[in-house]
């Protein structure tokens, strides 16, 4: 029930946020009140969630009664969390697309997979120290109470930040269509319309992501239950096996193993946009200083585009997925889930790229580095027939659609349904892929992990010399992988 949280949040909000606030005609833009009030939310939920067996006592005061609603409580706070955030992360993904012109998608995307990566890092960083000792009671008397304070300032002030800084444009007219769809269920008739008639492109954007999320689930989801597993199969000797300290390093062995791979994301993050072509690269007349203007020249012909880069990444991917069954050590368990930070950069930062190109293409900006000189797309939206006029916020004598489009200019008027979608296409795979662990691990071990089963019945032990389950989990993904990069390389042709 709480596993299923992210990913069915996902599936609901993004969507329906997407399709909402692309029509929204609030005078502080479309995306800023949903950030507004969903970090808002996220905030007061993760300190009910830090706090909650202090809020429930507050109310209940039969012990065996407040178990009970402290379970409830935390477990509605968690979905709450859920389904808050991911409203913010629909209009946080839309506001990039909104706001840059077609040239800057892949600066902005690779932006805000850099900030992704140092949030993760941070989280981990302050899950690895001991919060209680550094800043004593003050922000609650246990590690996890403190994590959800700082959580939670975190969220609004970066929240705050985002929302000071950006200027949006404001919607002016939604010009009404007879075709558009009418009444209680319009924005999921919207999705659906817009789902089975979506561009060519976009289409093969969505089905990439599908087949790599098969495969990405399962490594955010066991990697460091595998690492440590590993750990206690092939590095701890068999007399070692049950005592505490052996279960304790289990769990510290698979964080350290995250926590190299979120540097590793960080890192690259940080060093692979610089090195890989941008859709607009074209468009720029670079100037380098004479003295090293032939080596940036050079340079700049061998940058591999950005869609060989994603197809690169789908294969290391796999290629590191498809060991995972024969790592008989934890350093080397370590080492595969730290080159995995590689692809998962790009995997954040491509589609999103390609995305907010596609999305502003439909929108009526131009691509300058089209062969005919960054004349109109050809294509325009498919699904729904509303128009759309902006403003910039407090100027009303620019309301000229025309004035939103133009040479490379973001329109970005349908990113949040187009997102939204991209989104389920992104969330549909995480259930197919628990269904799948659940497969094997009901037939490889139809008891309990060999390695967690030290303390069960005999009857509930499975072969500890038997393959890992986590590890073929994995390797399915690097299947699945695969059938990504032959997804990703059909963007060429389309
Ligand atoms: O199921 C959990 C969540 O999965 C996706 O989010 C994760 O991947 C994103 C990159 O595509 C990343 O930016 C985010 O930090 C990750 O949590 C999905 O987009 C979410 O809707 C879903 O809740």
């Amino acid at each position: 029930m709480v596993w299923i949280a992210g990913p069915l949040s996902g599936l609901i909000v993004q969507p329906i946020i997407g399709v909402v606030a692309d029509e929204s005609k609030s005078r502080w833009g479309r995306r800023r009140p949903f950030i507004v009030m969903g970090s808002l939310i996220v905030a007061c939920s993760l300190l009910t969630l830090g706090f909650t067996k202090e809020i429930v006592a507050l109310f209940v005061l039969d012990k065996k009664l407040a178990k009970i609603f402290t379970i409830v409580v935390a477990v509605l706070a968690l979905y709450v969390t859920d389904f808050a955030i991911n409203a913010v992360m629909s209009c946080g993904r839309s506001l990039v697309v909104d706001t840059l012109p077609i040239q800057k998608q892949q600066s902005g995307a690779a932006w805000a997979s850099r900030m992704g990566s140092l949030g993760h890092i941070i989280g981990y960083g302050m899950g690895a120290v001991d919060l209680v000792q550094i800043f004593g009671p003050r922000l609650g008397d246990t590690q996890f109470k403190q994590l959800t304070v700082i959580a939670a300032v975190g969220m609004l002030m970066t929240s705050a930040i985002t929302c000071w800084a950006v200027t949006e444009r404001v919607l002016v007219t939604v010009r009404q269509d007879p075709r558009r769809a009418q009444g209680r269920f319009k924005v999921v008739q919207k999705i659906w319309s817009t789902l089975l008639t979506l561009p060519p492109r976009i289409r093969a954007i969505c089905w990439a992501v599908f087949w790599s999320w098969i495969g990405w689930f399962p490594f955010l989801i066991y990697s460091s239950t595998w690492v440590g597993e590993t750990y206690f199969r092939y590095d701890v000797p068999g007399d070692a096996r049950n005592t505490k300290d052996a279960l304790g390093d289990m769990g510290r062995i698979g964080s350290t193993a995250l926590t190299v791979y979120s540097t590793v994301t960080f890192i690259s993050a940080w060093i692979l946009p610089p090195l890989i072509r941008a859709p607009e690269d074209n468009t720029f007349t670079h100037r380098p200083p004479v003295a090293i203007a032939h080596w940036v020249q050079t340079l700049n012909k061998f940058k591999p585009d950005l869609l060989t880069a994603w197809v690169a990444s789908h294969l290391m991917f796999a290629f590191a997925m498809s060991l995972t069954p024969f790592a008989a050590s934890f350093r080397f368990a370590t080492v595969l889930v730290a080159l995995c930070g590689v692809p998962w950069s790009i995997a954040i930062w491509a589609p999103s790229t390609f995305m907010g190109v596609e999305v502003n293409k439909l929108g009526g900006a131009t691509d300058p580095t089209s062969p005919n000189g960054g004349s109109p797309v050809l294509y325009r939206r498919m699904s729904g027939g509303s128009s759309i006029e902006m403003r910039g916020l407090g100027d009303s004598h620019h309301s000229d659609p025309e004035s939103a489009a133009g040479a490379g200019n973001s329109t970005g008027e349908l990113s949040g349904i187009y997102f939204g979608i991209l989104n389920i296409f992104c969330t549909l795979p995480q259930f197919i892929s628990t269904f799948i662990s659940a497969l094997v691990f009901a037939v490889l071990e139809p008891g309990k992990s060999p390695e967690l089963a030290t303390d069960a019945h005999p009857s509930e032990h499975s072969d500890p010399g038997g393959t890992n389950s986590i590890a073929i989990c994995m390797f399915i993904g690097a299947i699945s992988s695969l059938a990504a990069a032959y997804a990703t390389t059909k963007l060429r042709h389309v």
